[in-house]
């Protein structure tokens, strides 16, 4: 917890399923089951998605309440300004790919940039990761190319391409819950062991450091922090737990809501939902008589809210209300992903409305989801330079509106993937079939990922 010790110790007040319906219905944790829900998993048998919720709901939940207070604490001072939220991670999970080697990579890659921000912007960095659940995927079309139910992400159905396998299936949600767990028990493992130590920032990735034209700048990076190390070690400074261990946080789009709800507990009178430590709703499932906001709006965590171009001032004011109607700091992060085409002219009016209102956000950019195209040889792809003109244009954005560029949310990988063109590496449209090898949307790969944090790390300086 290398940013915010505190020597208050956190509450550790177990939490339990709700005791029965009364006491659900006291924190209207099912109110959305009656109202219009976009994005419905179709379930075949709902039965069978009761019995394996009875499951779920008497599970260990993946997050624990304390946890989930620290984080929006985190975020409280990013709202404040005084912190960057770096969130990012898979498209969508899948069940093959949790492995120790694909989970590790993405951490590692999800550090080091967070390193490159702290040192190159002197900001704490509070570190989210998609992962430990984000097995759903909304998508904008029941059918796929070849005619077959569309993929809706390994918590619902199979990526195999035959009828059969794409059948919604709710003991996914199982496995989801089981591997979420795993994930999740390996990571706080290999975190506590010193996956983060800053000692060894040298050490992360020797082989981007003698291949990328953005290693000789992370090396530089890592030589100057051993000298600050060394520096406060000689005046006697040195908190070594604080140097060694680091804090990932998990999060993932809520959207099959049985799975959400059936991990959901209460603790110390408040309703979380222990799937995740941040739950957000995508761009396709907001709508603010819906089921995934109702549900949202019932828990205690901190949440977002995926905002794209065609998002309006007054709708954004309503949200807030919704969402956030004590106005705490860090509860609400509004995730803008309006392309970089638009970004300039839609979010000033949404950035104006909510700093004249008084309404305390997080403001993150999302430059992945507003940017992606068809390739000349058929992938689903994004260009890098659209992806840092969207940051760019987000950072211009509140500059003018005096507000803070809360942080970035990015789809990545630890990987050497070949999913998104440009870049240091000068991806094109032929390269694109070596590695590509996402369950859904195209991702940065660890060297795009880190040439990204570069620049965010000079936009916030500047
Ligand atoms: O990740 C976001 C969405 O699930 C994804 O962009 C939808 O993709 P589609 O338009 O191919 O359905
Ligand atoms: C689906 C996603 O994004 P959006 O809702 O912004 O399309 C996502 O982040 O996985």
């Amino acid at each position: 917890m290398r940013e915010w010790h505190t020597t208050t110790a956190p509450r550790m007040s177990a939490s339990r399923p709700a005791l029965d319906k009364s006491e659900a219905e006291s924190f209207g944790l099912d109110n959305w089951r009656d109202l219009p829900r976009a994005q419905m998993p179709p379930w075949p048998d709902y039965s069978e998605v009761e019995r394996v919720c009875a499951v779920l709901e008497s599970v260990p939940s993946i997050v624990a309440p304390y946890e989930v207070d620290q984080l929006q604490q985190r975020l409280a001072q990013v709202c404040e300004g005084k912190a960057f939220l770096l969130q990012g991670g898979d498209c969508a999970e899948t069940f093959d790919d949790n492995t120790e080697t694909h989970l590790l990579a993405n951490a590692r890659t999800l550090l080091q940039m967070a390193v490159v921000l702290t040192y190159g912007a002197s900001l704490p960095v509070v570190k989210v990761s998609r992962v430990a659940g984000q097995y759903t995927k909304p998508r904008s079309a029941a059918l796929d190319a070849l005619g077959l139910p569309a993929y809706r992400g390994d918590m619902i159905n199979s990526l195999e391409p035959t009828a059969e396998a794409r059948v919604a299936d709710p003991q996914r949600m199982i496995r989801a819950y089981a591997n979420a767990a795993a994930a999740m028990n390996m990571l706080r493992a290999y975190l506590g062991g010193g996956l983060g130590d800053l000692h060894a920032v040298h050490d992360w990735n020797r082989d981007f450091v003698r291949t990328s034209a953005f290693g000789e700048r992370y090396e530089a990076i890592a030589r100057e922090i051993d000298r600050a190390l060394a520096f406060i070690k000689a005046c006697g400074m040195t908190d070594e737990e604080a140097l060694r261990t680091v804090t990932l946080y998990c999060s993932h789009e809520a959207l099959a809501l049985e799975y959400d709800r059936a991990l959901t507990r209460v603790s110390d009178g408040r309703a979380y939902g222990l799937s995740g430590h941040f739950l957000w709703i995508g761009e396709r499932t907001r709508e603010l008589d819906g089921a995934h906001i109702d549900f949202i709006s019932r828990i205690a965590n901190p949440i977002g809210v995926k905002l794209g171009a065609g998002t309006t001032p007054a709708y954004v004011k309503q949200l807030c209300e919704m969402l956030n109607p004590g106005n705490v700091p860090g509860k609400l992060t509004l995730i803008s992903r309006m392309g970089n085409q638009l970004v300039r002219d839609k979010l000033p009016a949404l950035v104006e409305q909510v700093r004249d209102s008084g309404a305390k956000v997080v403001w993150q950019c999302d430059p992945m989801h507003g940017n992606t195209h068809e390739s000349s040889n058929g992938y689903k792809t994004r260009h890098f330079d659209r992806i840092v003109d969207e940051v760019l244009g987000y950072f211009e954005v509140h500059k003018m509106a005096g507000t803070h560029p809360g942080g970035i949310h990015i789809e990545l990988t630890g990987e050497d993937v070949t999913e998104c063109l440009g870049g240091a590496q000068a991806i094109v449209d032929s390269d694109l079939p070596g590695r590509y090898e996402t369950a859904c949307d195209p991702r940065l790969n660890t060297q795009q990922s880190l040439e990204l944090a570069f620049l965010v790390a000079e936009m916030l300086r500047g």
